[in-house]
């Protein structure tokens, strides 16, 4: 679930500190790579790496990076492989000479790389479908066959592109003669917002995942991009929106509110923070009707992103919210990490528990959710070894239970524990006395009750109904073979990464 960030600032002030900043607001989003390509007098200047955005950018590299419009992106692969070689924003010279940084996953990545190749005769040279983005967008944007292009044409060429493509995204891109262009996939499944600041020399405006990064620079949200829509923001700062899909669909991703998103965020209008607070309300409702004698003694979230939703349950269910494992500020989001081993290394110098809170106690553990049960199972071992009497576990989402395809790696069911196991079965694997999932209708409600509009997620992961209609078995079986974590660390084992042409050091 990458994080992408666009910036036109209409005064004399580059943009490349700015897109560091709203680039490392949006580091949950992706760790794996980091870029920002600026543009200034037509010349684009770019700097991308493996690494985090305090670890890719040094002094000479933002130095380097002049103008005052460009683009930036942190990156959580989900096709391809983690080469640098694949860290975006992506560059193609012809026409005009763009680059363009994507979050999502294109599900015919595979058939239109055929089509780039073949029959557009334009030339790939990694195995991201990011790049495949970009190139049927650069093909569709020649074919508008001019020598000067306007906001219409970059519009016509994304209104293809929708036609083409299939999956999941939202992409910033920098065309050398225009300035910034934005725009979502006809579903909406990946989120994208529009904000503006006003300056003695203008307005700036700035694309981004996330409201946090707009609230952090000191910009104001205007919008959130509608389903199928986009934006193109010229370097002198003129705006305009335009409707680019014939027919969009409302299905924003619904695991965007469970975990990916920070809490100080607004999506599509709904509080992020809000929707947390109401599913933990929602656990509360349902431990009290169908465990109304429990003997929980105390709550405890599960840092970081459960916080929000276990506040609130504690506080329905009248049992003190407690702090029992502190989590090491410096280790990131262990389940976007590359590699099993890694993740389950992770858990361990991320998360300590404080004995005290556990010794002879029923205790509550809360979190956002069970993927992989990586973290669910260690830290069950955990709060028993800090001496719990009994360790119960509630999830503010759903079993896992079904492959993603839209952009979060996920790509195996036989990966996911809960995948073909009832909840007693997964209960058994991780350890604990009691687990309880939340509803799935009781997540829509917790999550929709903040907008008048939204009420149709996409709930895949969940339910195993894919928002595009169009996921085959085939397909998620070429995913699951192509992507599980053996065939991922075979492909590192034998060298298959694409080497970059793009970047000295
Ligand atoms: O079942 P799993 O495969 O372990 O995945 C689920 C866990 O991973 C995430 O935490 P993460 O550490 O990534 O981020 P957080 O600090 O924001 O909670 C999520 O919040 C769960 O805790
Ligand atoms: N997480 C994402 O949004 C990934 C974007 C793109 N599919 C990549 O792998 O780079
Ligand atoms: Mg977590």
């Amino acid at each position: 679930m990458c994080g992408i960030v666009g910036i036109v600032s209409v005064g004399e002030n580059s943009v490349n500190q700015e897109i560091y900043d709203a680039l490392t607001i949006l580091q949950h989003r992706g760790q794996d790579a980091a870029g920002i390509v600026t543009c200034d007098n037509g010349r684009f200047y770019q700097r991308k790496d493996n690494g985090l955005v305090k670890d890719v950018f040094r002094t000479r590299h933002m130095r380097d990076l002049l103008g005052t419009t460009g683009i930036g992106h942190v990156r959580y692969p989900t096709a391809g492989s983690s080469s640098s070689a694949e860290a975006q924003p992506f560059y193609v010279n012809s026409p005009y000479g763009i680059v363009m940084g994507h979050n999502g996953n294109l599900t015919n990545a595979h058939e239109l790389a055929e089509e780039i190749y073949r029959t557009d005769l334009r030339h790939l040279n990694t195995n991201s479908d990011s790049e495949v983005l970009l190139n049927i967008f650069a093909h569709e944007l020649k074919e508008q066959g001019k020598l000067e292009i306007d906001s219409n044409d970059v519009f016509n060429a994304i209104r293809k592109v929708h036609k083409r493509v299939r999956g999941g995204y939202a992409a910033v891109g920098l065309i050398s003669t225009i300035g910034v262009f934005a725009f979502r996939d006809p579903f909406g499944l990946r989120p994208c917002v529009v904000g503006k600041r006003e300056t003695a020399a203008g307005t700036d405006y700035m694309v981004a995942s996330e409201s946090v990064a707009l609230d952090g620079l000191g910009f104001t949200l205007i919008k959130d991009l509608a389903p199928g829509e986009a934006v193109v923001i010229t370097d002198s700062g003129e705006i305009n929106f335009e409707q680019c899909a014939e027919n969009p669909v409302s299905s924003p991703c619904i695991f965007e509110y469970v975990y990916f998103a920070r809490p100080d965020s607004m999506i599509d209008d709904i509080s992020v923070y809000k929707s947390r607070l109401r599913m933990g309300e929602k656990l509360a409702d349902k431990i009290l009707r169908d465990w109304p004698d429990h003997d929980i003694d105390v709550v405890m979230p599960i840092p970081d992103t459960s916080r929000t939703s276990a506040i609130e349950l504690a506080n329905k269910l009248g049992r003190p919210y407690r702090e029992g494992f502190i989590k090491n500020r410096y280790i990131g989001r262990t389940f976007i990490m590359p590699g099993q081993q890694l993740r389950k290394k992770s858990v361990r110098q991320k998360l300590n528990p404080i004995d005290l809170e556990f010794e002879g106690k029923n205790v509550l553990l809360v979190d956002d959710s069970i993927v992989r049960g990586t973290t669910s199972g260690q830290i069950v071992q955990m709060a028993r070894e800090a001496g719990a009497k009994k360790v119960y576990f509630v999830s503010a989402s759903p079993a896992v239970r079904y492959p993603y395809v839209y952009g979060i790696d996920m790509p195996s069911p036989s990966e996911l524990v809960a995948s073909s196991r009832t909840t007693e079965e997964v209960a058994e694997i991780i350890g604990c006395d009691k687990l309880i999932y939340q509803d799935l209708d009781d997540l829509i409600d917790a999550v929709s009750a903040g907008s008048d509009n939204v009420n149709k997620f996409d709930t895949s992961c969940f339910s195993g109904i894919y928002a595009t209609g169009d996921i085959t078995p085939e397909y998620l079986a070429s995913l699951d073979a192509s992507r599980n974590d053996d065939a991922q660390s075979a492909k590192q084992k034998i060298g298959q990464e694409s080497v970059g042409i793009h970047n000295g050091s």
